[in-house]
Protein backbone atom coordinates (compact mmCIF):
# COMPACT_ATOMS: atom_id res chain seq x y z
CA UNK A 1 0.00 0.00 0.00
CA UNK A 2 1.50 3.60 -0.59
CA UNK A 3 0.25 6.38 1.51
CA UNK A 4 -1.67 9.20 -0.44
CA UNK A 5 -0.94 12.76 0.97
CA UNK A 6 -2.70 15.59 1.63
CA UNK A 7 -0.99 19.16 0.46
CA UNK A 8 0.61 19.88 3.55
CA UNK A 9 2.15 16.73 4.39
CA UNK A 10 3.57 17.06 0.37
CA UNK A 11 5.55 20.38 1.15
CA UNK A 12 6.34 18.30 4.81
CA UNK A 13 8.04 15.65 2.91
CA UNK A 14 9.59 18.24 0.65
CA UNK A 15 11.36 19.98 3.62
CA UNK A 16 12.43 17.07 5.39
CA UNK A 17 14.21 15.36 2.16
CA UNK A 18 16.02 19.08 1.32
CA UNK A 19 16.90 18.33 5.47
CA UNK A 20 18.34 14.98 5.32
CA UNK A 21 18.98 13.78 1.61
CA UNK A 22 20.36 16.73 1.88
CA UNK A 23 19.89 18.67 -1.06
CA UNK A 24 19.01 22.39 -1.69
CA UNK A 25 15.60 23.37 -2.65
CA UNK A 26 16.81 24.07 -5.82
CA UNK A 27 18.62 21.11 -7.10
CA UNK A 28 15.13 19.35 -5.80
CA UNK A 29 13.41 21.53 -8.13
CA UNK A 30 15.31 21.08 -11.05
CA UNK A 31 15.11 17.31 -10.36
CA UNK A 32 11.32 17.77 -10.44
CA UNK A 33 12.02 19.28 -13.46
CA UNK A 34 13.75 16.55 -15.18
CA UNK A 35 11.52 13.75 -14.63
CA UNK A 36 8.55 16.01 -16.00
CA UNK A 37 10.52 16.82 -19.01
CA UNK A 38 11.77 13.09 -19.75
CA UNK A 39 8.06 11.90 -19.25
CA UNK A 40 7.27 14.75 -21.46
CA UNK A 41 9.63 13.69 -24.20
CA UNK A 42 8.34 10.53 -23.94
CA UNK A 43 4.77 11.10 -24.41
CA UNK A 44 5.22 14.45 -27.11
CA UNK A 45 8.10 13.85 -29.00
CA UNK A 46 7.58 16.50 -31.76
CA UNK A 47 10.56 18.74 -31.27
CA UNK A 48 8.93 20.96 -33.60
CA UNK A 49 6.13 21.75 -31.88
CA UNK A 50 5.49 25.22 -30.25
CA UNK A 51 5.41 24.91 -26.68
CA UNK A 52 4.15 27.57 -24.40
CA UNK A 53 5.69 27.56 -21.02
CA UNK A 54 3.14 29.72 -18.82
CA UNK A 55 4.74 29.82 -15.20
CA UNK A 56 3.15 31.75 -11.54
CA UNK A 57 5.59 33.27 -9.14
CA UNK A 58 5.96 29.88 -6.60
CA UNK A 59 7.69 26.79 -7.12
CA UNK A 60 5.49 25.76 -9.61
CA UNK A 61 6.50 28.43 -11.69
CA UNK A 62 9.77 27.62 -10.70
CA UNK A 63 9.63 24.15 -12.08
CA UNK A 64 8.21 25.56 -15.30
CA UNK A 65 11.34 27.96 -16.37
CA UNK A 66 13.55 25.06 -15.36
CA UNK A 67 11.11 23.02 -17.74
CA UNK A 68 11.82 25.10 -20.45
CA UNK A 69 15.29 25.68 -20.34
CA UNK A 70 15.49 21.56 -20.20
CA UNK A 71 13.24 21.16 -23.27
CA UNK A 72 15.39 24.06 -25.26
CA UNK A 73 18.21 21.82 -23.90
CA UNK A 74 16.76 18.77 -25.47
CA UNK A 75 16.54 19.97 -29.03
CA UNK A 76 12.83 21.19 -28.77
CA UNK A 77 13.49 24.82 -30.63
CA UNK A 78 10.35 26.63 -30.11
CA UNK A 79 10.01 27.04 -26.38
CA UNK A 80 8.24 30.24 -25.05
CA UNK A 81 8.13 31.13 -22.08
CA UNK A 82 4.40 33.63 -20.30
CA UNK A 83 4.88 34.82 -16.94
CA UNK A 84 1.71 35.33 -15.41
CA UNK A 85 3.26 38.06 -12.68
CA UNK A 86 -0.16 38.43 -10.68
CA UNK A 87 1.02 37.75 -7.72
CA UNK A 88 3.31 40.15 -4.56
CA UNK A 89 4.75 37.41 -3.55
CA UNK A 90 7.49 34.99 -5.54
CA UNK A 91 8.95 32.04 -4.45
CA UNK A 92 13.45 32.40 -4.02
CA UNK A 93 13.56 29.33 -6.75
CA UNK A 94 11.16 31.02 -8.77
CA UNK A 95 13.77 34.05 -8.48
CA UNK A 96 16.93 31.71 -9.09
CA UNK A 97 15.47 30.21 -12.18
CA UNK A 98 14.08 33.00 -13.58
CA UNK A 99 17.94 34.18 -13.64
CA UNK A 100 19.15 31.37 -14.94
CA UNK A 101 17.41 31.57 -18.19
CA UNK A 102 17.97 35.43 -18.61
CA UNK A 103 21.47 34.99 -17.97
CA UNK A 104 22.12 31.72 -20.08
CA UNK A 105 20.88 33.32 -23.24
CA UNK A 106 18.76 30.35 -23.81
CA UNK A 107 17.15 31.99 -26.77
CA UNK A 108 13.51 31.56 -24.63
CA UNK A 109 11.27 34.29 -25.57
CA UNK A 110 10.12 35.11 -22.17
CA UNK A 111 6.93 37.27 -22.62
CA UNK A 112 4.83 38.70 -20.26
CA UNK A 113 1.65 40.50 -22.10
CA UNK A 114 -1.55 38.62 -22.87
CA UNK A 115 -2.13 39.76 -26.00
CA UNK A 116 1.13 38.03 -27.23
CA UNK A 117 -0.03 34.72 -25.82
CA UNK A 118 -0.99 33.38 -29.50
CA UNK A 119 -2.13 29.78 -28.82
CA UNK A 120 -2.80 28.05 -31.79
CA UNK A 121 -3.92 24.01 -32.10
CA UNK A 122 -1.28 21.94 -32.16
CA UNK A 123 0.49 23.86 -29.98
CA UNK A 124 1.58 22.49 -26.06
CA UNK A 125 0.56 24.62 -23.33
CA UNK A 126 2.55 23.97 -20.14
CA UNK A 127 0.86 25.04 -17.16
CA UNK A 128 3.16 26.00 -14.34
CA UNK A 129 1.04 28.42 -13.36
CA UNK A 130 -0.31 27.32 -9.92
CA UNK A 131 0.75 23.59 -8.21
CA UNK A 132 -0.47 22.34 -4.90
CA UNK A 133 0.25 25.81 -2.95
CA UNK A 134 -3.44 26.64 -4.13
CA UNK A 135 -5.37 27.87 -1.28
CA UNK A 136 -8.07 29.85 -2.32
CA UNK A 137 -10.47 29.36 -5.62
CA UNK A 138 -9.40 31.12 -8.92
CA UNK A 139 -10.32 34.15 -9.57
CA UNK A 140 -9.23 38.18 -11.59
CA UNK A 141 -6.20 37.61 -13.94
CA UNK A 142 -5.89 33.63 -13.33
CA UNK A 143 -9.09 32.60 -13.97
CA UNK A 144 -8.96 35.17 -17.11
CA UNK A 145 -6.01 33.11 -18.11
CA UNK A 146 -7.39 29.57 -17.31
CA UNK A 147 -10.44 30.59 -19.65
CA UNK A 148 -8.08 31.88 -22.69
CA UNK A 149 -5.95 28.00 -22.14
CA UNK A 150 -8.77 26.09 -21.75
CA UNK A 151 -10.74 27.87 -25.45
CA UNK A 152 -7.37 27.78 -27.08
CA UNK A 153 -7.97 24.01 -28.93
CA UNK A 154 -3.71 23.54 -27.55
CA UNK A 155 -2.72 20.85 -25.91
CA UNK A 156 -2.37 21.08 -22.39
CA UNK A 157 -0.01 19.48 -20.08
CA UNK A 158 0.26 20.27 -16.75
CA UNK A 159 3.33 20.35 -14.17
CA UNK A 160 2.44 18.34 -10.91
CA UNK A 161 -1.60 19.69 -10.60
CA UNK A 162 -3.55 21.97 -13.08
CA UNK A 163 -3.74 25.53 -12.06
CA UNK A 164 -7.17 26.06 -9.86
CA UNK A 165 -7.74 22.30 -9.20
CA UNK A 166 -7.98 21.15 -5.74
CA UNK A 167 -5.96 18.58 -4.44
CA UNK A 168 -7.78 17.00 -1.37
CA UNK A 169 -10.88 17.94 -0.03
CA UNK A 170 -14.57 18.72 -1.68
CA UNK A 171 -14.58 19.59 -5.31
CA UNK A 172 -16.55 22.92 -6.29
CA UNK A 173 -19.50 21.96 -8.68
CA UNK A 174 -18.31 24.58 -11.76
CA UNK A 175 -14.45 24.17 -12.28
CA UNK A 176 -12.79 27.17 -13.16
CA UNK A 177 -8.84 26.29 -13.75
CA UNK A 178 -6.68 24.69 -16.12
CA UNK A 179 -8.77 21.44 -17.94
CA UNK A 180 -4.95 19.57 -18.80
CA UNK A 181 -5.14 16.80 -21.12
CA UNK A 182 -2.24 15.01 -19.64
CA UNK A 183 -0.90 16.15 -15.88
CA UNK A 184 2.55 14.96 -14.82
CA UNK A 185 2.71 14.55 -11.26
CA UNK A 186 4.86 14.79 -8.36
CA UNK A 187 6.07 11.67 -6.24
CA UNK A 188 2.44 10.68 -4.97
CA UNK A 189 -1.05 11.41 -7.17
CA UNK A 190 -2.93 13.63 -5.10
CA UNK A 191 -6.07 12.24 -3.64
CA UNK A 192 -8.70 14.31 -5.83
CA UNK A 193 -7.47 12.43 -9.21
CA UNK A 194 -9.36 9.56 -8.07
CA UNK A 195 -12.58 11.01 -7.74
CA UNK A 196 -15.00 11.48 -11.10
CA UNK A 197 -15.59 14.93 -10.54
CA UNK A 198 -11.89 15.26 -11.61
CA UNK A 199 -12.67 14.55 -15.24
CA UNK A 200 -13.54 18.80 -15.54
CA UNK A 201 -9.54 19.50 -14.68
CA UNK A 202 -7.95 15.86 -16.06
CA UNK A 203 -8.10 13.41 -18.83
CA UNK A 204 -4.96 11.49 -18.03
CA UNK A 205 -2.05 11.44 -15.75
CA UNK A 206 1.11 10.04 -14.79
CA UNK A 207 2.66 10.42 -11.34
CA UNK A 208 6.74 10.44 -11.74
CA UNK A 209 9.48 10.18 -9.03
CA UNK A 210 11.69 12.90 -7.85
CA UNK A 211 13.16 11.22 -5.40
CA UNK A 212 11.60 11.95 -2.21
CA UNK A 213 12.12 10.56 1.05
CA UNK A 214 9.56 7.18 0.28
CA UNK A 215 10.02 5.78 4.33
CA UNK A 216 9.04 9.06 5.53
CA UNK A 217 6.22 9.44 3.11
CA UNK A 218 4.92 6.09 4.89
CA UNK A 219 5.74 6.85 8.16
CA UNK A 220 3.20 9.93 7.88
CA UNK A 221 -0.26 9.37 9.02
CA UNK A 222 -2.70 8.81 6.59
CA UNK A 223 -5.99 6.62 6.16
CA UNK A 224 -6.00 6.99 2.35
CA UNK A 225 -3.64 4.41 0.70
CA UNK A 226 -3.26 3.43 -2.90
CA UNK A 227 -3.13 -0.72 -3.28
CA UNK A 228 -0.15 -1.55 -5.19
CA UNK A 229 1.01 -4.45 -7.25
CA UNK A 230 3.57 -4.98 -4.53
CA UNK A 231 1.01 -5.71 -1.81
CA UNK A 232 -1.40 -7.85 -4.04
CA UNK A 233 2.04 -9.74 -4.66
CA UNK A 234 3.25 -9.70 -1.12
CA UNK A 235 -0.54 -11.21 -0.05
CA UNK A 236 -1.90 -13.39 -2.43
CA UNK A 237 -0.53 -17.41 -2.17
CA UNK A 238 0.15 -19.88 -4.29
CA UNK A 239 -1.91 -23.29 -4.26
CA UNK A 240 0.05 -25.65 -1.37
CA UNK A 241 1.22 -28.88 -2.14
CA UNK A 242 -0.28 -31.69 -0.75
CA UNK A 243 -3.66 -29.17 -0.62
CA UNK A 244 -7.18 -29.94 -1.88
CA UNK A 245 -10.94 -28.96 -2.28
CA UNK A 246 -11.29 -28.68 1.82
CA UNK A 247 -8.61 -26.53 2.36
CA UNK A 248 -9.82 -23.52 -0.20
CA UNK A 249 -13.23 -23.41 1.44
CA UNK A 250 -16.83 -23.98 1.11
CA UNK A 251 -19.00 -20.77 -0.20
CA UNK A 252 -22.37 -20.41 -0.20
CA UNK A 253 -24.21 -17.54 -2.09
CA UNK A 254 -27.64 -17.01 -1.98
CA UNK A 255 -28.94 -15.27 -4.84
CA UNK A 256 -30.75 -15.21 -8.29
CA UNK A 257 -34.85 -14.90 -9.61
CA UNK A 258 -36.25 -16.59 -11.95
CA UNK A 259 -35.53 -13.08 -14.29
CA UNK A 260 -32.16 -12.67 -13.08
CA UNK A 261 -30.83 -16.30 -12.75
CA UNK A 262 -27.84 -14.96 -14.57
CA UNK A 263 -26.44 -12.74 -11.96
CA UNK A 264 -26.10 -15.77 -9.65
CA UNK A 265 -24.32 -18.40 -12.30
CA UNK A 266 -21.84 -15.36 -12.99
CA UNK A 267 -21.22 -15.40 -8.83
CA UNK A 268 -20.85 -18.67 -8.56
CA UNK A 269 -18.81 -19.01 -11.74
CA UNK A 270 -16.62 -16.57 -10.90
CA UNK A 271 -16.04 -18.00 -6.91
CA UNK A 272 -14.94 -21.26 -8.67
CA UNK A 273 -13.03 -19.33 -11.38
CA UNK A 274 -11.15 -17.42 -8.53
CA UNK A 275 -10.23 -20.70 -6.91
CA UNK A 276 -12.95 -21.71 -3.86
CA UNK A 277 -12.51 -25.63 -3.20
CA UNK A 278 -16.44 -25.71 -3.22
CA UNK A 279 -19.30 -23.44 -3.93
CA UNK A 280 -22.75 -24.22 -3.29
CA UNK A 281 -25.80 -22.16 -4.77
CA UNK A 282 -29.00 -21.08 -2.92
CA UNK A 283 -31.01 -19.79 -5.71
CA UNK A 284 -34.72 -20.71 -6.72
CA UNK A 285 -35.81 -24.14 -7.81
CA UNK A 286 -36.62 -22.49 -11.52
CA UNK A 287 -32.62 -22.04 -11.85
CA UNK A 288 -31.40 -25.84 -11.07
CA UNK A 289 -31.37 -26.58 -14.93
CA UNK A 290 -29.52 -23.53 -15.92
CA UNK A 291 -27.19 -24.19 -12.94
CA UNK A 292 -26.50 -28.19 -13.60
CA UNK A 293 -25.80 -27.47 -17.13
CA UNK A 294 -23.58 -23.99 -17.00
CA UNK A 295 -21.96 -24.50 -14.17
CA UNK A 296 -21.27 -28.73 -13.00
CA UNK A 297 -18.82 -27.71 -10.57
CA UNK A 298 -21.11 -26.18 -8.18
CA UNK A 299 -23.81 -27.55 -6.07
CA UNK A 300 -27.58 -26.98 -5.17
CA UNK A 301 -28.71 -25.39 -2.12
CA UNK A 302 -32.54 -26.18 -1.30
CA UNK A 303 -33.64 -22.94 0.06
CA UNK A 304 -36.37 -24.23 1.84
CA UNK A 305 -33.45 -25.41 4.45
CA UNK A 306 -31.82 -22.36 4.86
CA UNK A 307 -33.62 -21.21 8.30
CA UNK A 308 -32.52 -24.93 9.72
CA UNK A 309 -29.42 -25.64 8.52
CA UNK A 310 -26.05 -24.98 10.48
CA UNK A 311 -24.02 -22.44 8.13
CA UNK A 312 -21.02 -22.96 9.96
CA UNK A 313 -19.62 -25.46 7.33
CA UNK A 314 -19.40 -22.78 5.08
CA UNK A 315 -16.28 -20.57 5.53
CA UNK A 316 -17.73 -17.45 3.54
CA UNK A 317 -21.63 -16.35 2.74
CA UNK A 318 -22.44 -13.81 -0.13
CA UNK A 319 -25.98 -12.56 -0.58
CA UNK A 320 -27.60 -10.14 -3.42
CA UNK A 321 -26.73 -10.42 -7.06
CA UNK A 322 -29.82 -10.85 -8.67
CA UNK A 323 -32.03 -11.61 -5.50
CA UNK A 324 -34.83 -9.52 -6.22
CA UNK A 325 -37.01 -7.49 -3.94
CA UNK A 326 -39.70 -8.81 -1.99
CA UNK A 327 -41.17 -10.08 1.52
CA UNK A 328 -39.22 -14.17 0.39
CA UNK A 329 -35.77 -12.46 0.13
CA UNK A 330 -36.46 -10.41 2.93
CA UNK A 331 -36.74 -13.22 5.23
CA UNK A 332 -33.52 -14.98 3.80
CA UNK A 333 -31.80 -11.84 4.10
CA UNK A 334 -32.99 -11.50 8.14
CA UNK A 335 -32.47 -15.29 8.70
CA UNK A 336 -28.77 -14.90 7.34
CA UNK A 337 -28.30 -12.02 9.52
CA UNK A 338 -29.84 -13.56 12.69
CA UNK A 339 -26.75 -16.46 12.34
CA UNK A 340 -24.57 -13.94 13.32
CA UNK A 341 -21.51 -15.00 11.08
CA UNK A 342 -19.89 -12.51 8.54
CA UNK A 343 -21.50 -11.93 5.18
CA UNK A 344 -20.74 -10.09 1.86
CA UNK A 345 -23.65 -8.13 0.92
CA UNK A 346 -24.29 -7.02 -2.61
CA UNK A 347 -26.64 -5.38 -5.23
CA UNK A 348 -30.64 -6.13 -3.98
CA UNK A 349 -29.98 -7.46 -0.17
CA UNK A 350 -28.45 -3.87 0.10
CA UNK A 351 -31.78 -2.65 -1.47
CA UNK A 352 -33.98 -4.66 1.11
CA UNK A 353 -31.34 -3.03 3.28
CA UNK A 354 -32.15 0.45 2.62
CA UNK A 355 -36.19 -0.24 3.17
CA UNK A 356 -35.15 -1.45 5.77
CA UNK A 357 -32.40 1.02 7.71
CA UNK A 358 -33.82 -0.88 11.62
CA UNK A 359 -31.56 -4.00 9.96
CA UNK A 360 -28.18 -2.06 9.74
CA UNK A 361 -27.17 -2.44 13.07
CA UNK A 362 -27.95 -6.63 12.85
CA UNK A 363 -25.27 -6.85 10.16
CA UNK A 364 -22.27 -9.03 12.13
CA UNK A 365 -18.77 -6.64 12.40
CA UNK A 366 -16.49 -7.40 9.57
CA UNK A 367 -19.32 -8.14 7.09
CA UNK A 368 -18.41 -6.79 3.52
CA UNK A 369 -20.82 -4.53 1.59
CA UNK A 370 -20.70 -3.74 -2.07
CA UNK A 371 -22.53 -0.59 -3.24
CA UNK A 372 -22.43 1.12 -6.18
CA UNK A 373 -23.00 4.76 -6.13
CA UNK A 374 -26.93 4.54 -6.26
CA UNK A 375 -26.97 1.90 -3.90
CA UNK A 376 -24.78 3.31 -1.37
CA UNK A 377 -26.90 6.72 -1.46
CA UNK A 378 -30.38 4.55 -1.25
CA UNK A 379 -28.45 2.86 1.91
CA UNK A 380 -26.81 6.67 3.77
CA UNK A 381 -28.75 9.42 1.87
CA UNK A 382 -27.79 11.41 -1.31
CA UNK A 383 -24.31 12.86 -1.59
CA UNK A 384 -23.65 15.66 -3.73
CA UNK A 385 -20.46 14.64 -4.54
CA UNK A 386 -17.69 11.94 -4.25
CA UNK A 387 -15.34 13.59 -1.82
CA UNK A 388 -18.73 13.77 0.85
CA UNK A 389 -19.56 10.08 -0.26
CA UNK A 390 -16.37 8.40 0.77
CA UNK A 391 -16.04 10.79 3.90
CA UNK A 392 -19.51 9.14 4.72
CA UNK A 393 -18.34 5.78 3.52
CA UNK A 394 -15.46 5.72 6.25
CA UNK A 395 -18.03 6.64 8.71
CA UNK A 396 -20.30 4.25 8.16
CA UNK A 397 -17.13 1.32 8.31
CA UNK A 398 -16.03 2.93 11.55
CA UNK A 399 -19.16 3.39 13.21
CA UNK A 400 -21.09 -0.49 11.65
CA UNK A 401 -17.72 -2.33 11.73
CA UNK A 402 -17.94 -2.84 8.37
CA UNK A 403 -15.76 -2.73 4.84
CA UNK A 404 -17.37 -0.88 2.56
CA UNK A 405 -16.65 -1.36 -1.19
CA UNK A 406 -18.03 1.60 -2.91
CA UNK A 407 -17.82 0.46 -6.28
CA UNK A 408 -16.53 3.07 -9.34
CA UNK A 409 -13.70 3.70 -11.82
CA UNK A 410 -11.27 3.90 -8.87
CA UNK A 411 -13.22 1.69 -6.25
CA UNK A 412 -12.67 2.86 -2.52
CA UNK A 413 -12.48 0.29 0.30
CA UNK A 414 -13.61 1.75 3.44
CA UNK A 415 -12.29 -0.43 6.30
CA UNK A 416 -13.32 -0.29 9.90
CA UNK A 417 -10.33 0.95 10.87
CA UNK A 418 -10.72 4.39 9.38
CA UNK A 419 -8.43 3.58 6.50
CA UNK A 420 -9.71 4.21 2.79
CA UNK A 421 -8.11 2.18 0.62
CA UNK A 422 -8.14 3.37 -3.18
CA UNK A 423 -8.18 0.54 -6.04
CA UNK A 424 -6.16 1.38 -9.45
CA UNK A 425 -7.26 -1.10 -11.58
CA UNK A 426 -10.45 -1.40 -13.73
CA UNK A 427 -11.40 0.63 -16.86
CA UNK A 428 -14.48 1.57 -19.01
CA UNK A 429 -14.36 -1.84 -20.95
CA UNK A 430 -15.52 -3.05 -17.70
CA UNK A 431 -18.91 -0.95 -17.76
CA UNK A 432 -21.38 -3.57 -18.71
CA UNK A 433 -23.97 -5.58 -16.15
CA UNK A 434 -22.98 -8.03 -14.42
CA UNK A 435 -19.76 -6.92 -13.95
CA UNK A 436 -20.49 -6.63 -9.64
CA UNK A 437 -21.85 -9.94 -9.62
CA UNK A 438 -18.62 -11.33 -11.05
CA UNK A 439 -17.06 -9.17 -8.13
CA UNK A 440 -18.87 -10.77 -5.63
CA UNK A 441 -18.50 -14.00 -6.67
CA UNK A 442 -14.53 -13.55 -6.30
CA UNK A 443 -14.24 -11.91 -3.06
CA UNK A 444 -16.67 -14.38 -1.60
CA UNK A 445 -14.17 -16.84 -2.95
CA UNK A 446 -11.14 -15.31 -1.31
CA UNK A 447 -12.90 -15.10 2.16
CA UNK A 448 -13.64 -18.78 1.54
CA UNK A 449 -10.13 -19.55 1.38
CA UNK A 450 -9.09 -18.14 4.32
CA UNK A 451 -8.04 -14.74 3.74
CA UNK A 452 -9.04 -11.81 6.27
CA UNK A 453 -12.14 -9.94 5.42
CA UNK A 454 -9.69 -6.80 4.11
CA UNK A 455 -7.35 -9.12 2.60
CA UNK A 456 -10.23 -10.67 0.36
CA UNK A 457 -11.81 -7.56 -0.53
CA UNK A 458 -8.70 -6.00 -1.68
CA UNK A 459 -7.33 -8.90 -3.67
CA UNK A 460 -10.68 -9.22 -5.43
CA UNK A 461 -11.21 -5.60 -6.19
CA UNK A 462 -7.51 -5.16 -7.58
CA UNK A 463 -7.61 -8.77 -9.39
CA UNK A 464 -11.13 -8.12 -10.89
CA UNK A 465 -9.67 -4.65 -11.97
CA UNK A 466 -6.57 -6.15 -13.31
CA UNK A 467 -8.19 -9.07 -15.13
CA UNK A 468 -10.48 -6.20 -16.84
CA UNK A 469 -7.63 -4.28 -17.65
CA UNK A 470 -5.53 -7.32 -19.35
CA UNK A 471 -8.31 -8.21 -21.59
CA UNK A 472 -9.40 -4.91 -22.36
CA UNK A 473 -5.29 -4.50 -24.13
CA UNK A 474 -6.80 -5.74 -26.62
CA UNK A 475 -10.47 -5.50 -26.79
CA UNK A 476 -12.71 -2.60 -26.39
CA UNK A 477 -15.75 -4.18 -24.28
CA UNK A 478 -14.97 -6.59 -21.55
CA UNK A 479 -17.99 -9.01 -20.79
CA UNK A 480 -18.10 -10.31 -17.09
CA UNK A 481 -17.95 -13.87 -18.48
CA UNK A 482 -15.26 -13.08 -19.85
CA UNK A 483 -13.51 -11.78 -16.89
CA UNK A 484 -14.56 -14.39 -14.83
CA UNK A 485 -13.23 -16.85 -17.11
CA UNK A 486 -9.93 -15.08 -17.54
CA UNK A 487 -8.98 -15.07 -13.58
CA UNK A 488 -7.13 -18.11 -13.48
CA UNK A 489 -4.35 -17.19 -15.68
CA UNK A 490 -4.69 -13.75 -14.29
CA UNK A 491 -3.87 -15.48 -10.80
CA UNK A 492 -1.10 -17.94 -12.83
CA UNK A 493 0.95 -14.57 -13.83
CA UNK A 494 0.88 -13.36 -10.30
CA UNK A 495 2.32 -16.35 -9.04
CA UNK A 496 4.54 -17.35 -11.61
CA UNK A 497 6.33 -13.61 -11.45
CA UNK A 498 6.93 -14.22 -7.95
CA UNK A 499 8.66 -17.76 -7.79
N1 LIG B 1 10.80 21.90 -2.83
C1 LIG B 1 9.54 21.97 -3.15
O1 LIG B 1 8.76 22.50 -2.39
C2 LIG B 1 9.09 21.42 -4.42
C3 LIG B 1 7.95 21.95 -5.00
N2 LIG B 1 7.57 21.63 -6.24
C4 LIG B 1 6.52 22.38 -6.96
O2 LIG B 1 5.99 23.35 -6.12
C5 LIG B 1 4.59 23.39 -6.23
C6 LIG B 1 4.05 23.99 -4.99
O3 LIG B 1 4.67 25.24 -4.89
P1 LIG B 1 4.19 26.43 -3.96
O4 LIG B 1 3.93 25.90 -2.61
O5 LIG B 1 5.17 27.53 -4.13
O6 LIG B 1 2.79 26.80 -4.56
P2 LIG B 1 2.29 27.23 -6.00
O7 LIG B 1 3.40 27.49 -6.94
O8 LIG B 1 1.29 26.24 -6.39
O9 LIG B 1 1.52 28.59 -5.65
C7 LIG B 1 2.22 29.63 -5.00
C8 LIG B 1 1.47 30.90 -4.68
O10 LIG B 1 0.18 31.00 -5.20
C9 LIG B 1 -0.67 31.62 -4.27
N3 LIG B 1 -2.03 31.20 -4.54
C10 LIG B 1 -2.63 30.05 -4.16
N4 LIG B 1 -3.87 29.98 -4.64
C11 LIG B 1 -4.06 31.11 -5.37
C12 LIG B 1 -5.15 31.61 -6.14
N5 LIG B 1 -6.28 30.93 -6.27
N6 LIG B 1 -5.02 32.77 -6.76
C13 LIG B 1 -3.86 33.45 -6.67
N7 LIG B 1 -2.78 33.04 -5.97
C14 LIG B 1 -2.88 31.88 -5.33
C15 LIG B 1 -0.16 31.19 -2.93
O11 LIG B 1 -0.53 32.10 -1.92
C16 LIG B 1 1.35 31.15 -3.19
O12 LIG B 1 1.93 32.40 -2.91
C17 LIG B 1 4.19 21.98 -6.53
O13 LIG B 1 2.95 21.88 -7.15
C18 LIG B 1 5.35 21.56 -7.42
O14 LIG B 1 5.06 21.94 -8.75
C19 LIG B 1 8.51 20.87 -7.02
O15 LIG B 1 9.44 21.77 -7.50
C20 LIG B 1 9.19 19.82 -6.19
C21 LIG B 1 9.91 20.39 -5.06
N1 LIG C 1 -15.31 2.53 -15.97
C1 LIG C 1 -14.96 1.58 -15.09
N2 LIG C 1 -13.72 1.52 -14.62
C2 LIG C 1 -13.38 0.60 -13.69
N3 LIG C 1 -14.21 -0.30 -13.18
C3 LIG C 1 -15.46 -0.29 -13.62
C4 LIG C 1 -15.92 0.64 -14.58
N4 LIG C 1 -17.22 0.42 -14.79
C5 LIG C 1 -17.58 -0.62 -13.98
N5 LIG C 1 -16.51 -1.05 -13.28
C6 LIG C 1 -16.49 -2.08 -12.23
O1 LIG C 1 -17.49 -3.05 -12.52
C7 LIG C 1 -18.28 -3.34 -11.37
C8 LIG C 1 -19.73 -2.94 -11.63
O2 LIG C 1 -20.51 -3.25 -10.53
P1 LIG C 1 -22.10 -3.07 -10.53
O3 LIG C 1 -22.45 -1.69 -10.93
O4 LIG C 1 -22.59 -3.55 -9.22
O5 LIG C 1 -22.51 -4.06 -11.70
P2 LIG C 1 -23.72 -5.10 -11.86
O6 LIG C 1 -24.73 -4.79 -10.81
O7 LIG C 1 -24.25 -4.88 -13.23
O8 LIG C 1 -23.12 -6.45 -11.70
C9 LIG C 1 -17.62 -2.59 -10.21
O9 LIG C 1 -16.71 -3.41 -9.55
C10 LIG C 1 -16.90 -1.43 -10.91
O10 LIG C 1 -15.80 -0.98 -10.17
Amino acid sequence: MQNLLVSSQIKDVDTYTIQHEPIVSIELMERAALAFVNAFINRFGDEEATIWVCCGQGNNGGDGLAIARLLRKNGYTKVKVFLANYAQKTSPDYLRNLERLKQEKSEIPILEDLQALKLRQNDIVIDAILGSGLNKPLSGKYEKLAVLINTSKSKVVAVDVPTGFKSEGELDAIYNGVKADFVISFQVPKINFFFPESIKAIREFEVVSIGLDEPYIESLPSQWKLVTEQFINKTIKPRARFSHKGTYGHALIVAGDTETMGAALLSVNACLQAGVGLVSACIPQSGLTALNVSLPEAMYFNRENLSNTDLQKYQAIAIGSGLGIGETQEQLLEQLLSKNKPLLIDADALNILSENKELLKEIPAQSVLTPHMKEFDRLFGHHDNWWNRVEMAKKKAIELELIIVLKNQYTFICLPTGDICVNPTGNPAMAQGGMGDVLTGIITSFLAQGYNSSQAVILGVYLHGKAGDILAENREIVTASALAKSLPKVLKNINSEKS
